[in-house]
């Protein structure tokens, strides 16, 4: 059986379940199961806390997991477990911040503290931009707080609204350390069974929440124009209609984009214009 890890509890947990539920796996309805097996599909879910899916996965323990990408950049598991595919949730910066008007810049960081639940990860960022000296404080979590208790300078830590650090007076500084999202990872070169059908089920998923369906009527005449507009993921598909001069056009298109779509093919004389969400599907 394929070995999964989904986070158990945290900001990826509900979204990485209801993920895999709509990429038809079976997942567990009580909070306090910690396995969850699919029989009909060959793979077993194990529910753990997402900093510790890189290990899990790294050490081959287990076959794939859903963590976040500085949760996986954090735990330094690179030689065993690679990144796979962005999931498109979770999305976060990780960024400097300080008490307003005590840092404008990463580099003045030199000499000082910086509290952090992610010191894997800040260590090898001042290493890579040669500031030197910093010393990393690690501490679990409410990280805001650091300054004010005077156990560090500076602070690093996940942002998403930004709610957080202005609550407690802080101001983020320098350019962002990290974007994160969660992120799909498995062990290096190896393929277990299951492990293909598996991504490639995840990424219909991601295609479907990602593309809607778009169909209109155009003239025959500008059928070349019209498909550029809408060029769908390989080729849009073009049937004929009862009035020869015009023709029915098929094609993907990403959602975000479809009222410009619209606007666009309206203008170029498309009718009849209609979309429609994807419920599923494999590309
Ligand atoms: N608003 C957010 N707060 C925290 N993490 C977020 C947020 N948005 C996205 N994430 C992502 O979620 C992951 C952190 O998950 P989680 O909150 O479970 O970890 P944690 O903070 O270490 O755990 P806990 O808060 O339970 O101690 C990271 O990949 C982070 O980038
Ligand atoms: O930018 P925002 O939208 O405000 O979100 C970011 C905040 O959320 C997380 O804290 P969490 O609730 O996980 O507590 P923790 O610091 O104890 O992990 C993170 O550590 C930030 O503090
Ligand atoms: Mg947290």
């Amino acid at each position: 059986m394929l070995r999964v890890a989904v986070p158990n509890k945290g900001a990826l947990s509900e979204a990485a379940m209801a993920m895999l539920s709509e990429a038809g796996y079976v997942q567990r309805r009580d909070k306090r199961d910690l396995v969850m097996v699919d029989e009909e599909n060959g793979v077993e879910f194990f529910y753990l806390r997402p900093r510790d899916i890189a290990v899990y996965v790294g050490s081959g323990t287990l076959d794939i997991g859903i963590t976040g990408r500085d949760l996986f950049q954090d735990a330094r598991v690179d030689h065993g477990a690679e990144e796979i595919l962005g999931l498109g949730f979770g999305q976060s910066t990780f960024r400097l911040a300080a008490p307003q008007g005590s840092f404008s810049s990463a580099e003045e960081l030199a000499g000082r503290r910086v509290a952090t639940s992610y010191d894997g990860l800040l260590d090898h960022w001042f290493t890579s931009q040669g500031i030197e000296d910093v010393e990393v404080v690690h501490l679990d979590g409410a990280v805001e707080t650091a300054v004010r208790l005077d156990v560090a300078d500076a602070i690093a830590d996940v942002v998403e609204t930004g709610n957080t650090l202005k609550a407690a007076g802080m101001e983020m500084f320098g350019e962002p350390i990290m974007r994160s999202e969660a992120i799909l990872i498995s062990r290096h070169g190896e393929r277990p069974v299951g492990i293909d059908r598996l991504i490639r089920r995840i990424q219909g998923v991601l295609v479907a929440r990602r593309y809607v369906m778009m169909d209109y009527d155009i003239r025959r005449e500008l059928l070349d124009q019209a498909a550029a507009i809408t060029p769908g993921l390989e080729s849009p598909t073009v049937s004929p209609l009862a009035d020869e001069d015009w023709v029915a056009v098929r094609s993907m298109v990403p959602s975000g984009r479809t009222n410009q779509l619209m606007d666009e093919l309206y203008e170029l004389g498309a009718r009849a214009i209609l979309v429609s969400s994807i419920h599923a599907c494999r590309v």
